[in-house]
């Protein structure tokens, strides 16, 4: 069905997942920027709501149809004909509509959420599925809280819905419980048992209760999957999804690993931005990727090390991602050599002598003050040296 074994498919539901979080929820045009950005990006399909949910959700997926060419535009329905009908008209535009159906598929959500049955949700699932079929060819089944369920049904749902015309399967980690090994072998165990698997998709979509949706999401990768669903900075129910900019960022260091996106890169950190003002959602300083400290060197060997050759201390260059450069951040953890980077910037020159004195000056001085500029650099000199 593939025909790069090796490409993987980039799924965002930064407008689904990433907008149920409190305080993200944004208007239809904000929506449409940051779909628009998202296929410059280059992800091959955006969810772009839940339509059945609002008015305004449904509005938001009709006017993104229209507003993106190139990626798939997949709208999120539970397991019932109503979804699927609200889903299906808010498509009508999109060059390429994906429906996204689903249904529980652990005991947990089938005993405490229906108060069903193993067979009756397998029935259900496969009914959703049909019905979705009528009306649009790429559909997308999700069996939620597989990372709890059991291997032997999931497997049995996974093939009874590829037969019923499940194009791709989704096996979310709902609760971000999973192991990277475990969730690995689920992925594996279908991938080799389900017969008819060869015909659609395996898709991740790992949450980060745990803190490992990421990690889980590379162990799908690598037991099978080709499609990994996440958000920009990780956005998402409770702890968030797998960040999609740390699962492209991985395969692109690990080559080895012999995986492929079509994403551009370069256009993560601007886009993280866009994504935190618009949704009002800060970006932890040290988050991989795109966080203000994911290229800030602050302690003197770190530093040291980096002015000597910058992969020391860097394995990913910070134009690969848009960042805007590394920084050097004057601390009282820092040395000489980043003291003397920053004084040789400013067009200081100092000889081995010159240079001890003003560390001395300048440690005593940032004892107090946590961070030093160049402001604080020039007092420092002034008075002592000559500029050059
Ligand atoms: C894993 C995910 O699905 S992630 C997506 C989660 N996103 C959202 O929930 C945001 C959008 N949701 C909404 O706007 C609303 O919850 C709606 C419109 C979907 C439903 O609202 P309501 O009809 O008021 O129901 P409510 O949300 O309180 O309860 C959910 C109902 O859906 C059922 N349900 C939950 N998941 C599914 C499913 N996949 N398939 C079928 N039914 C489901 C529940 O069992 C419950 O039904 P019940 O009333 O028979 O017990
Ligand atoms: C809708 C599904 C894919 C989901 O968000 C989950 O299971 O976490």
């Amino acid at each position: 069905m593939l025909h790069d074994p090796n490409r993987v498919y980039v799924f965002d539901t930064t407008l689904r997942d990433g907008e149920q979080v409190p305080g993200c929820q944004l208007t239809t045009p904000e929506k449409i920027e940051i779909a628009k950005e998202l296929e410059l990006l280059g992800v091959d399909i955006i969810e772009a709501g839940f339509p059945v949910s609002s008015p305004g959700d449904f509005q938001s997926v009709v006017e993104i149809s229209k507003a993106v060419t190139n990626p798939t535009v997949c709208a999120l329905t539970r397991a019932n004909k109503g979804d699927i009908d609200a889903a299906v008209e808010s498509l009508k535009y999109a060059k390429h509509p994906r429906i996204h159906t689903g249904i529980g598929s652990s005991d947990m959500h089938i005993k405490h959420k229906f108060n069903s049955t193993r067979e009756e949700i397998l029935e259900r699932a496969v009914e959703a599925v049909k019905y979705a079929k009528k009306s649009v060819e790429d559909i997308e089944f999700y069996a939620e809280d597989a990372g709890r369920a059991d291997v032997v049904y999931l497997a049995q749902m996974v093939e009874a819905v590829i037969a019923a015309g499940a194009t791709v399967v989704n096996i979310p980690d709902t609760n971000g419980y999973c192991l990277p090994d475990q969730y690995g072998a689920k992925i594996r165990f279908l991938k080799e048992n389900v017969k008819n698997i060869d015909k659609a998709i395996i898709s991740v979509h790992c949450h980060n209760d745990l803190g490992l949706a990421t990690a889980n999401s590379i162990a799908g990768l690598q037991n099978g999957a080709r499609q990994i669903e996440g958000t920009i900075n990780g956005i998402g129910e409770r702890a968030g999804n797998t960040s999609i900019e740390e699962v492209v960022m991985i395969l692109k260091t690990h080559q080895v690993l012999g995986l492929h996106t079509q994403i551009d890169s370069k256009r993560f950190y601007e886009l993280s931005q866009m994504i935190r003002t618009q949704m009002r959602m800060p970006v932890q300083p040290n988050k991989a990727i795109v966080g203000s400290n994911a290229f800030a060197h602050s302690s003197g060997i770190h530093q040291d090390g980096f002015l000597k050759m910058r992969e020391n201390y860097e394995i990913i260059r910070p134009e690969d991602v848009g960042f805007p450069s590394a920084t050097i951040v004057l601390t009282a953890r820092s040395g000489r050599h980043a003291l003397k980077f920053h004084l040789e910037r400013l067009g200081f020159t100092l000889d081995k002598d010159e240079l001890a004195a003003v560390y001395n000056k300048f440690l005593t001085l940032a004892d107090v003050k946590l961070d030093i500029n160049d402001e604080d650099l020039n007092g420092l000199m002034a008075h002592r040296l000559v500029k050059n």
